[in-house]
């Protein structure tokens, strides 16, 4: 009946994508392998974030749809679709409340702040959960290969002017 293999992601795997979700904000992933991602925040609530090495449950749900899913250690969890045929994404953030009290808690290289964030998730307030269920338009996708530390590996702020223009 299925016309696509559901275990195959290598059709996902190695993708840097950049995209802009309808309210504006500006985020950047790559799927680093079949299990983790990286990612960097351009613009929005936590504009300037970026993490390294995100255990995320990655899954094939169409010829060209892939869904990733996970929990950060700051609570906040995420549900994203990527349609590549279409350039559709798709994300929902479900953000705790202290996260939206005080989202500059968390703009950092979060790697070197995990045991920070753990501790303002269990302080919380976790709840009321704030979802954002926004739409998004993919602007650039390349294949960067798998497990490439170059893909993202400084913060938005950091990156040339021209970004992602001088990418080759
Ligand atoms: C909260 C993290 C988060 C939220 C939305 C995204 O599109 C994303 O992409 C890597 C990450």
């Amino acid at each position: 009946m299925n016309s696509f293999d559901k275990h195959d992601l290598s059709g996902f795997v190695g993708k840097h994508l950049i995209y802009t979700y309808d309210n504006g904000w500006n985020y950047e992933l790559y799927v680093k392998n079949a299990t983790t991602l990286d990612y960097r925040i351009h613009s929005g609530l936590v504009g300037n974030r970026w993490v390294k090495d995100q255990l995320a449950y990655i899954v094939r749900v169409g010829q060209d749809v892939y869904k990733i899913s996970w929990t950060e250690p700051t609570g906040t969890d995420v549900s994203l679709t990527a349609n590549l045929a279409d350039k559709v994404f798709h994300g929902t953030i479900f953000f705790p409340r202290w996260v939206m009290n005080n989202p500059e808690k968390t703009v950092c290289f979060q790697n070197d702040h995990i045991d920070e964030m753990k501790a303002l998730r269990d302080a919380g307030p976790a709840y009321p959960t704030e979802v954002i269920d926004e739409f998004a338009t993919i602007s650039f996708v390349r294949d960067c290969g798998e497990n490439n530390e170059e893909v993202i590996n400084c913060a938005a702020s950091e990156l040339p002017k021209d970004f992602p223009a001088g990418l080759r």
